[in-house]
Order: C-alpha cells, then structure tokens, then sequence
C-alpha cells in the first residue's frame, strides 16, 4: 500500500482562497483584518516562518503589522511590544514568535497578550477556555491538523488516535480538540516516558507524531491502512554539511499508511492558514 498524501500545501491555498472571499467581505464594512508578529533575535527559522505569515496575509488581503526587536532585547521592551499591539485597534491579533531568547520569561510575555487578540490560541485563558469547552481561538497547529483530516474525509468519530508528544503548542490541546464532542475520537496522549510507544501506535487509527524526534515512528510501529501525522520538525546536518528540516516519520511508513501528512507540505502550511483564519474570525466579531 502506498498512502495517499494529506497535501497541507494545496489545502492551505484553498482555505487561503475561501479568506479572500470573507476579507473581501468585511472590506465592504470598511474593516481591515490586521496580523501583529512579535520576532525577537535572528533565528533565521523564526525570521522565515514570519516571514511565510506575512506572505499569507498579503495573498489573503490582511494588514501586516511585524514588531522585530534584536538578539537582546531586555524583557522590558518586549512587554512595551506586547501593550502596544495590545492597545493597536488595527490589531485584531497577534502573535510572539516563539521560541523567545533565553533571557526573556516567555510565559509571562504569554500572559500579558491581550486573550481576545491571541492568533496562537495560546494564552493560558485560551486554553483554559479550551478545556472548559468554551469558544475561544484555538491553537493553529491542532486546529490544521483536525481541518486538514477533516478536509480529506479522515473519520474522526470513533477514532482510536494516538498523540506522540505532550507540548503545550501541539500534543496537549490537540488532544484536548480531538475528545471534543464535534470530534468524538478516543485519543492516548504518548510521550518520552512512555513505557512501550509501539504497543500504542500498533493499535491506533490515526497517529500523529509532534515529538521533535526524528524517524521516530517507524513502519513496524503502524498498523497498515492507518493513518499518520508527521508534525516533527527538526533541524539536522547532512553528509553534504547542509542544513534541512526532517520530520519525526520514518520513511517505510508510506509504504504501510493509508494516508499521510508528510513534513515538509503536511502540517506545516496548515498551521499558517489556520493563524489567518483565526485573525479574519476576530475581525469578523467586530
Ligand atoms: N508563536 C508561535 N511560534 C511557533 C509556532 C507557532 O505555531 N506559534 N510553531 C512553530 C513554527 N511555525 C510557526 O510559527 C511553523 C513551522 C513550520 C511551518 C512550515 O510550513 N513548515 C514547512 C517545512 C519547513 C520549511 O520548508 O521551511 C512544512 O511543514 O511544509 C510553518 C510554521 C514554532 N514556533
């Protein structure tokens, strides 16, 4: 068998096309939907994800708003950031690139954004919101991943799904958005201390790997006709002495899978439409 590939790219084009259409929308009321970036240091990972965020906003129609501070940025000037797209009615939501410099507190940057203006979804009011089962943005990554099964007619209902990774950007709510009763599935969290991950996988419908851990889910760990998410993204040096980015999906598992969402082209591009989505949704409120 040779899965049919969960295409992140063409799916985030389409999601971008049905954006246009609401943005053009609004304009008619005379609102601008407007993304704010926080980009702290030269991480030239954070400067193109950023950089790919506004791309999506210009094809989309929405208002860039990009905040770049350097390397050492004292915690102060950051916070004086966030108050200011805090306060920017141009602003209908923003987001701090992450991960922050080691001398910034990220949580408690997290804590000062405004929880009706978090794009991320990853204000602590947000995910509390989250676990309560109230509205609330949602966190992009999980809320693609669910969008993106959805959109290929992936059954969620009913669904045995194992999460590998228990961050709070991925693996937690994603867990928390899958047992949601729009989503019905049955969902076991793995993580690094988890005694035996293939006798888990090996029984799974649909597995999504975000564990940064290359290659970690091989083809002997999936069941055949199962489904599998690769979210991993790590950075790794080649033979050739070159930099690139490798998922946590080995290869032979393309070989066992019914579907797959392979990184890069799966997840990824999902993540940034669904981080405009949820700027136009805010903009739509009013
Ligand atoms: N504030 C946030 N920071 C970070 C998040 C986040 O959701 N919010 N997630 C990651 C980085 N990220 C978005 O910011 C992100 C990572 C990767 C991709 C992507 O499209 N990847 C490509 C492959 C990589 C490439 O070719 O450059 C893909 O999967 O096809 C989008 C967004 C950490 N920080």
């Amino acid at each position: 068998m040779t899965a049919t590939i969960l295409d992140g790219k063409a799916t985030a084009t389409a999601i971008k096309e049905e954006l246009r259409q609401r943005v053009a929308k609004l304009a008619e009321r005379g609102v601008v939907p407007g993304l704010g970036t926080i980009l702290v240091g030269d991480d030239p990972g954070s400067h193109a994800y950023v950089a790919g965020k506004h791309r999506d906003c210009a094809e989309v129609g929405v208002a860039s708003i990009a905040r770049q501070l350097p390397a050492d940025a004292t915690q102060e000037q950051v916070e004086a950031v966030v108050a200011e797209l805090n306060a920017d009615p141009t602003c209908h939501g923003y987001i701090v690139q992450l991960p922050l410099p080691r001398q910034i507190d990220t949580q408690r940057i997290l804590e000062l954004i405004d929880p009706d203006k978090d794009a991320d979804g990853l204000h602590p009011v947000n995910l509390g919101r989250l676990v309560l089962g109230f509205d609330g943005p949602l966190p992009c990554t999980p809320r693609g991943i669910v969008e993106l099964l959805r959109r290929y007619d992936v059954p969620l209902k009913g669904a045995e799904v194992v999460v590998i990774g228990r961050g709070n950007t991925v693996g937690r709510p994603l867990g928390l958005l899958l047992t949601r009763k729009s989503e019905n599935a049955t969902v076991t969290l793995c993580h690094t201390g988890t005694q035996d991950l293939a006798a888990h996988t090996a029984k799974a419908d649909i597995v999504i790997v975000a564990a940064g851990n290359p290659g970690l889910l091989t083809a002997d760990m999936v069941r055949p006709g199962a489904v599998v998410v690769d979210v991993g993204i790590t950075r790794v040096v080649g033979s050739d002495g070159k930099g690139r980015y490798t998922g946590d999906v080995a290869p032979g598992v393309r070989d066992v899978a019914s579907f797959l969402a392979p990184m890069p082209g799966g997840v990824g591009p999902m993540t940034r439409a669904l981080l405009v989505t949820n700027v136009v949704e805010r903009a739509e409120r009013g």
